[in-house]
């Protein structure tokens, strides 16, 4: 935009000066670039320089003053332990203040959310006057497509009535068998390596991953990806290059977000294997589309054919895609709209799950007496060995409280970013006038940690807190507030993937419960123990913690990458031992 007016005015100045002289067209288009860079020059140091520190309206909000010249907090977020630590010192810095005030790359302002009554205003009351931040669209779309996730306004409305019945209880419950199989299929794979070698530990981070992709491939579009039979598929590589980025792959990719530099790195191998993995699951997509058309209109016919639409639904076929070509409400969406949505699917729902799995056995590690809680539970209301049924899962009300307690400390979810086009005043900070452009920032990790709203042991693991009688509810009637618990959002926008995602995490912990007693087999830097080794330490919680912080402690010890989500960097090492 600050280009495009810089360009038209620096056009007119060339237009004037043109017409008092002879200049032909170099002597033009010097002038012309003349003008352009000073006024883009003068612009970006008012910007940069003069604006965020003697005009802007959020000038006198409380913040870090420790900025980096130019480059403001940028350098020190991309370099924190984790995607969260920045924020969670700065909560505990400002605990009075809804709206924390940082600077971000050129010295741009963005404000993070502090308060339960603003996230309200920003997922609820204005939800539809704010938008996911240009940035957002940006790295997001590159990762998952447009589908939901990218949609705006209008677009969204549409989509999210087009997918409802996808989502339905009843359509989830008819994928339900296939998230059991391949909890099955997980379990006998742990089988066979602890009858391999019983000491070793087993990396539950990638097996979870594993897991998850072959459940969304069969899901989302209706195809067996095998990776956890063959340790990977096509799309867990692509997802692992996307999401595992080395250190200049993270840095590009955070540059992206403000200045469109892949294009002019085509010999940084991080870059370009990110574009191959991102060109690659496009034409992946695309070519599923195509060929389920085919099965169902008929080859070349592109039309829906009675015949066809018999033979889906008797065979019980509710596979996403599926959903989406037959759907009434959808018809007419084009290719392009239905890879946007399957994009969202496979990459906002798969990671996600799979870390809160994986941090969930984390935990049950290092607790042993919840694991017992949760055992016995599942054993009380699942009393034969064949799958849970979804009536018997909804029985489990300590691993309801369990799960909620996995997503409020390990939200894998690390940022819900909003913007406004225009000048915007939020009903609960009616004296703050926030500046088109703004980026308001929630980490959910900001509100899941605060004590204001948890209480003093915010920080500490403990699923009986979310329990209807536990002293909390009375003494700390904010955690109580849907709102106070973010993993998952709320509001017009909460994910669309919930109900289907806790349905996969309880029927894996199940499976993995009932056959197996899980121990830590990660040392106090996160790495693997060796052999038959055990880890000794003072109170497995405090051992390792890599930094100061609410967070620091829960970590015990496993590092995490600083990117899109709260993913352990080296996985998580776990030892299994069956149970008879
Ligand atoms: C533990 C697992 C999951 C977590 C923690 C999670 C978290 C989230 C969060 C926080 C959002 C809101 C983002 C925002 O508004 O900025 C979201 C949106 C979304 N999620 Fe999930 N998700 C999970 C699983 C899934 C699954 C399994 C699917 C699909 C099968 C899915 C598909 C989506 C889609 C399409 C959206 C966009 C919704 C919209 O904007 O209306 N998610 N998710």
């Amino acid at each position: 935009m600050k280009n495009r007016i810089c360009a038209a005015l620096s056009a007119v100045q060339t237009a004037v000066i043109l017409r008092q002289s002879t200049l032909d067209a170099k002597g033009f288009l010097f002038v012309f670039f003349a003008f352009f860079l000073a006024q883009s020059s003068a612009v970006s140091i008012y910007n940069i320089f003069i604006y965020p520190f003697y005009r802007s309206p959020l000038r006198h909000l409380p913040g870090p003053k420790d900025n980096t010249p130019v480059l403001g907090q940028s350098l020190s977020l991309l370099l924190a332990p984790s995607p969260n630590a920045l924020y969670l010192k700065w909560m505990q810095q400002f605990p009075d203040a809804p709206l924390i005030r940082y600077l971000h790359f050129k010295n741009s302002e963005w404000l993070l959310v502090n308060s339960l009554q603003v996230v309200k205003d920003m997922l609820q009351t204005c939800c539809y006057d704010l938008e996911k931040p240009e940035w957002f669209h940006k790295i997001v779309g590159e990762i998952a497509g447009v589908g939901l996730v990218n949609a705006e306004g209008e677009l969204h409305r549409k989509g999210r009535k087009g997918l409802g019945g996808s989502f339905s209880v009843s359509n989830v419950k008819k994928i339900f068998p296939v998230i059991n199989e391949k909890s099955q299929i997980l379990s006998g794979i742990i089988d066979d390596a602890v009858q391999k070698n019983p000491d070793e530990p087993i990396e539950v981070s990638s097996l979870m991953n594993h897991n998850a992709i072959d459940v969304m491939g069969v899901a989302a579009l209706g195809v067996e990806l095998n990776s956890l039979a063959t340790s990977g598929s096509t799309f867990t590589h692509i997802y692992e290059t996307m999401f595992n980025q080395p250190p200049i792959g993270q840095a590009i990719f955070f540059l992206n977000m403000f200045i469109p530099i892949r294009r002019f790195l085509p010999w940084v191998k991080a870059n370009t294997d990110y574009l191959h993995a991102t060109t690659e699951v496009r034409r992946l997509l695309m070519q599923t589309i195509r060929e389920r058309k085919a099965e169902v209109f008929g080859k070349g016919k592109g039309e829906k054919g009675e015949g066809a639409r018999k033979e889906f639904t008797e065979e019980g076929s509710r596979d996403f895609l599926t959903f989406m070509l037959y759907e009434k409400t959808v018809e007419g969406w084009s290719d392009e709209e239905i890879h946007g949505h399957l994009m969202n699917f496979m990459s906002a729902g798969h990671e996600t799950t799979a870390e809160c799995i994986s941090w969930g056995i984390q935990t049950l590690c290092l607790h042993p007496h919840i694991q017992d809680r949760l055992r016995e539970e599942i054993n009380r209301y699942i009393p034969h060995d064949g799958p849970p049924s979804y009536a018997e899962l909804e029985k489990l009300k300590y691993m309801d409280n369990f799960l909620k307690e996995v997503l409020r400390c390990y939200s894998p979810s690390v940022l819900i970013p909003r913007s406004s086009s225009t000048p915007i005043r939020l009903p609960s900070a009616p004296h703050t006038l926030i500046p088109p452009g703004t980026t308001l920032y929630i980490s959910p990790s900001v509100l899941h940690f605060n004590p204001t709203i948890w209480g003093p042991d915010a920080h500490v693991f403990n699923p009986d807190r979310h329990g209807p009688d536990h002293p909390s509810a009375k003494l700390y009637p904010s955690s109580r507030d849907p709102f106070a618990n973010l993993a998952f959002s709320v509001g017009p926008r909460i994910c669309i993937g919930k109900r289907f995602a806790a349905l996969e995490i309880k029927s894996v912990l199940v499976t993995v419960l009932r056959a197996w007693e899980v121990r830590r087999g990660w040392d106090a830097d996160g790495n693997k123990l060796q052999g038959g080794e055990e880890f000794v330490g003072h109170g497995n919680q405090r051992e390792g913690a890599r930094y100061e912080g609410p967070e620091g402690d829960l970590l015990a010890g496993i590092k995490v990458v600083n990117f899109l989500s709260l993913r352990p960097s080296k996985g998580i090492w776990v030892k299994f031992r069956k149970i008879d």
